[in-house]
């Protein structure tokens, strides 16, 4: 196979060529199945693949194309037999006008089953429009849900991710197989129907019709493969290019765009690397016009190869000038059905190589979905413990944890600090029961983790963390949405808006809690990120103050878009949110934030470095005590007699 060129764009800023692997998209596979008897034989299992689909999408609808289509069929042979009728009587014996009166019935029959099929495709048209969008919508829906409904660590394996970007396009294709099988049965019935009037005039007429059409379904095959090829190799490419197209428009790159003057260094590299993309699809257009002649020609000398024979048919006495004249007209049209078939096979067969991504994609996800059922989490209970847990990420050598214990009781404040990458926001996860330990145990009210209903966990948890999801929608539904399936009106909302001192951000809203928070579409407004994050705690507090049962509350970076006097509030704010029914785990950098907690855990490289209150690891003198101190030194009065330390340029030895 082709191995595109490598632009030096690519090398640039991503370390080399952005291809998928040839083992993960099973090319091989692709290229194998691309061979015209395997297509054909892969066809039966394509096309009931395609109409399960579409029965449980619209049944009538299905019905109504397959009458539609058989009518035509019928409609497609009673034609040429009129025709043949109609060919017998011109050329028979007697007066000019006595031939064409006894052709009229044949006519006559050939004008009105022209009507009645006109009609019947008409039908068959009115209903694949209306089965093609609903197939589409099914396809994608559970594209959707699947996708939903995996584990959190599926979402973050590139494998996984890299899938879930190929399957998007099976939907679109489970449309379209929807034409093209509506076409493949329109061409097979047709064609069975001259096959046989054919075979009825001449018998060596039919392996001549086949020889016609065979380098064309070769050629179309071919087109084809080479396409699903190119594709798959470049579509990191092309989701690169739009990556950087997209960056240079965004409004979050705006500043750095114009400052650094990243705009025309990107500008190049898209350029770059789009002229590589063009070099491909030339390939792609040169490669296709070559078979495509060679087919055409290669058809050609078969098409004339057939009129040959039928030259000395007539010349041998075999066969009449009446039957010829039909003749000619049915291996025109059964050329034509059979060189439609094969595009449409061929288009049938490239679509479904979309498809079965699709498939792969639902097949995985269905194998890597949150189980569903399990334990039900105690009303009441005790608290979260975790015993031992250990957690790796897939790509690295390292634990991100590693033996690490520890209690949340209810009713209790639990602080976890650390330094950057000891493994704070991937405990939490854990302690979510986003992410499932590999080895250890997580019990919540002493039920383990694995025997539990997930459902029913994820109900018990509240999660705050920095980059919260900020949806593009109302400012009421940024806070209903944390418990969605409760109705509330903006009103029933205020409570939780005070309570997170989000009042005077409201009321600076225009049209207050109904405010659409989304810059880009028309009447909405943006605000600055401190306040985002009050609204995101306002959601927290309308999450932990639905849930009915004992829940524990996880923030991870609450405050550090807040001013020091919002960060102290918001503290103060999540504090109060514990209680008997209610845990609270504190992740956070701001030492000041921590002091109050019952227990604070540091983290150290993935493993717990020691735990207790804060006047306790003060005393200890250890890690905590040093990290505390430091930030206390940073607000400490600056002292001039200090000797700044030098800062190395960048570029300069180190
Ligand atoms: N999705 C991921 N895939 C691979 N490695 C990851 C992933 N997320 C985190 N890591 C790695 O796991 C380790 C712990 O990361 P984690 O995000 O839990 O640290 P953290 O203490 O929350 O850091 P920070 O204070 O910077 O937020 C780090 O070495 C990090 O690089």
């Amino acid at each position: 196979m082709h191995e595109p060129a490598v632009s030096e764009a690519e090398r640039e800023l991503f370390g080399g060529p952005l291809r998928y692997d040839m083992g993960w998209s099973e090319h091989e596979r692709a290229q194998l199945d691309l061979t015209m008897p395997m297509a054909l034989r892969a066809m039966p299992r394509l096309v009931g693949g395609t109409l399960r689909r579409a029965w449980r999408a619209d049944r009538p609808s299905l019905l109504g194309v397959g009458l539609s289509e058989i009518g035509q069929g019928v409609a497609a042979a009673v034609t040429l037999l009129a025709v043949n009728a109609v060919m017998h009587a011109l050329l028979g014996s007697g007066a000019p006008a006595d031939r064409l009166r006894a052709a009229l019935p044949g006519l006559v029959v050939v004008a009105v089953v022209a009507v009645v099929n006109a009609g019947l495709a008409g039908w068959s048209t009115s209903r694949a429009g209306r089965l093609e969008p609903l197939v589409e919508r099914l396809a994608t829906t559970e594209y959707l849900a699947a996708a939903t409904a995996v584990e959190l660590e599926a979402i973050e394996d590139p494998d996984f991710r890299r899938l879930i970007d190929v399957a998007q396009y099976g939907a679109a294709s489970a449309r379209r197989m929807i034409g093209a099988c509506v076409a493949a049965l329109n061409g097979t019935i047709a064609l069975i129907a001259t096959a046989g009037i054919l075979t009825v005039l001449d018998p060596v007429l039919l392996p001549m019709l086949l020889l016609i059409a065979a380098p064309r379904g070769w050629g179309a095959m071919r087109v084809a493969q080479e396409r699903y090829v190119s594709v798959m190799t470049w579509v990191e490419h092309m989701r690169a290019s739009r990556l950087i197209a997209g960056l240079l428009t965004e409004r979050t790159a705006a500043q750095e765009v114009r400052i650094h003057a990243v705009g025309p260094f990107l500008l190049d590299r898209y350029r770059d690397m789009a002229e590589s993309a063009e070099t491909e699809q030339k390939r792609l257009a040169n490669g296709k016009a070559v078979t495509e002649l060679v087919a055409a020609a290669l058809s050609g000398v078969a098409m004339a190869c057939t009129y040959a024979v039928m030259g000395w048919l007539i010349v041998a006495g075999r066969m009449d000038l009446a039957v010829a004249g039909t003749a000619v007209i049915a291996v025109r049209s059964g050329s034509a059905s059979l060189g439609a078939l094969v595009m449409n096979v061929n288009e049938l067969h490239e679509e479904s190589l979309y498809v079965q991504d699709h498939d792969r994609f639902l097949r995985e996800a269905a194998g890597r979905a949150v189980p569903q059922g399990g334990a039900g989490v105690p009303v009441r209970m005790d608290g979260v413990t975790l015993d031992k847990v250990g957690y790796r990420y897939p790509d690295r050598d390292e634990p991100a944890l590693d033996e690490v214990s520890l209690s949340v009781p209810m009713g209790s404040v639990i602080a976890v600090v650390g330094e950057n990458g000891s493994g704070k926001s991937t405990l939490m996860k854990v302690l979510a029961g986003l992410l499932l330990p590999q080895s250890g145990q997580v019990r919540w009210g002493g039920v383990e983790l694995g025997d539990l209903d997930r459902a029913q966990l994820f109900e018990r948890v509240s999660l705050l963390t920095q980059d919260f999801q900020r949806w593009p929608v109302t400012a009421a539904m940024n806070i209903r949405i944390g418990r969605p399936h409760r109705a509330a009106a903006p009103e029933d909302l205020e409570p939780s808006v005070a309570y997170a001192g989000a009042t005077p951000v409201v009321a600076r809203l225009p049209q207050g809690l109904r405010t659409l928070l989304a810059r880009v579409f028309r009447g909405a407004s943006e605000i600055s990120g401190g306040e985002w994050q009050k609204i995101g705690l306002a959601r927290t507090h309308w999450r932990t103050g639905t849930c009915p049962h004992d829940s524990v509350l996880i923030v991870d970076e609450p405050t550090s878009a807040l001013d020091p006097e919002a960060e102290i509030e918001a503290f103060e704010r999540i504090r109060s949110l514990a209680g008997p029914e209610r845990a609270v785990v504190l992740v956070t950098h701001r030492m000041s934030g921590v002091r109050h907690a019952d227990t604070i855990y540091v983290l150290h490289g993935g493993r717990l470095a020691e735990h207790g209150s804060h006047d306790e690891l003060i005393a200890a003198g250890g890690r905590y005590a040093a990290m505390f101190r430091t930030q206390a030194a940073q607000y400490a009065q600056y002292a001039p007699t200090e000797k700044p330390v030098p800062v190395p340029r960048p570029g300069s030895p180190a």
